[in-house]
């Protein structure tokens, strides 16, 4: 049997530590270890999970010691065990240690946190797994972009897309934050046009022309997306639910049928049905779905969380060429329970 790859987990925050509990789900992939900063309840649960805790500078190890964290060596010995690392640091953080990658020649992936020319490609699995085969670093984009992706590319071959329009209601903070988010207000996000997102998702599928809006809003469980797309000829509404019906990680919610017609429902119903009631698919609210002639519009919602965690299982697959783009797809899939189901 072909040893498993060994991935190093640097950042284990809201997304690195749901990468590594699903890199250590799947059977050509295992966590190496983690880099952690603080000997917190992230680092406690790591090692009650067996991941092996590495620290940026070995004076750091101290303190672990004292919570009775046994620590393996520092960034630099995780990385020269590991063939590829991960980085979720905050935004903007992962830019710090490129060069650090760079000197020992690993592979990475970065989020979407960090711009676009921190990595090779930028990446949705669903939208440019091939051109990203091979790539020494990927990004995969953010939670909001990888959610849009998910749409458009899997309604991209039913007619050609003239125009993509999205307004995008922005969670305030995750639901740990303490320190974020805003508390009784709707921030313009940014009050130039457009947000970043629409820059993002063309860093994925240059072709594309669209243009987003974002406000923020004092919530923490998901994001909610108003998308219009217009195509070059008449569309089908059948045709549209098809295609999403068809494609890998996206569930379609009917309201009629479940009464769900808010985030705060699409959680309840995951925490019965989900690991941890997180969602790992892009839900569309079906009976939003209205087509006219050309152009179809619905509401989209988006558990930025975890959306982005099968992502960076396939960038993974791809940056190391262990497995053409279905095969990393459906193995994916099927190690993470992802079965397009809610309730
Ligand atoms: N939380 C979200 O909704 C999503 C976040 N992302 C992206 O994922 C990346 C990570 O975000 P989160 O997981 O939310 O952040 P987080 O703040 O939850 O986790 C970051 C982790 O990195 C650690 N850290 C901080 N400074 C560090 C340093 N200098 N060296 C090593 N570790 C350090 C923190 O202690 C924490 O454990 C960002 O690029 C973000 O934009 C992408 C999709 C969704
Ligand atoms: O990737 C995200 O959002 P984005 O797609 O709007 O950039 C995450 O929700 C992180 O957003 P944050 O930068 O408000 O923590």
């Amino acid at each position: 049997m072909k040893s498993k790859v060994k991935v190093a987990i640097n950042g284990f925050g809201t997304i690195g530590k749901r990468v590594a509990i699903a890199i250590n789900k799947q059977d050509d992939m295992v966590v190496s270890g983690i880099v952690k900063i603080k000997p917190d309840y992230n680092a406690l649960f790591a090692k009650r999970m067996g991941m092996n805790i590495y620290t940026i500078d070995k004076e750091d190890a101290n303190e672990f010691k004292k919570k009775g964290i046994e620590v393996y060596g520092t960034i630099e010995d995780l990385i020269k065990e590991s063939d590829i690392i991960v980085d979720a640091t905050p935004d903007g953080v992962g830019e710090n240690y490129k060069k650090l990658y760079n000197k020992y020649g690993i592979n990475s992936i970065f989020q979407g946190g960090e711009e676009a020319n921190i990595a090779d490609i930028s990446f949705n699995a669903l939208c440019n797994y091939d051109e990203a085969y091979g790539k020494k670093s990927i990004r995969v984009v953010s939670c909001n972009t990888t959610g849009l992706l998910r749409s458009i590319c899997a309604l991209s071959n039913l007619s050609k897309i003239e125009k993509v329009n999205a307004v995008l209601i922005r969670r305030g903070a995750d639901p740990q934050e303490i320190k974020k988010g805003p508390i009784n207000s709707i921030v313009l996000n940014p009050v130039g046009l457009p947000s970043h997102h629409a820059l993002d998702v063309k860093t994925v599928i240059p072709w594309i022309n669209i243009s987003t809006a974002a406000v923020v809003v004092p919530t923490t469980l998901m994001h909610v997306h108003h998308v219009t797309i217009r195509f070059s000829n008449k569309v089908e509404k059948n045709d549209i639910l098809e295609a999403l019906m068809n494609s890998p990680r996206i569930i379609l919610v009917d309201s009629a049928i479940s009464g769900i017609q808010s985030t705060s429902q699409i959680i309840d119903s995951a925490r019965l049905s989900k690991e941890r009631g997180d969602i790992n698919e892009l839900v569309v609210f079906k009976d939003s779905i209205t087509v006219d002639d050309n152009e179809v519009q619905f509401f989209q919602a988006v558990h930025q969380e975890s959306i982005v965690v099968p992502e960076n299982i396939d960038a993974i697959r791809a940056s190391l060429e262990l497995s053409s783009k279905m095969e990393s797809i459906n193995k994916t899939d099927k190690k993470l329970g992802i079965n397009k189901i809610l309730y």
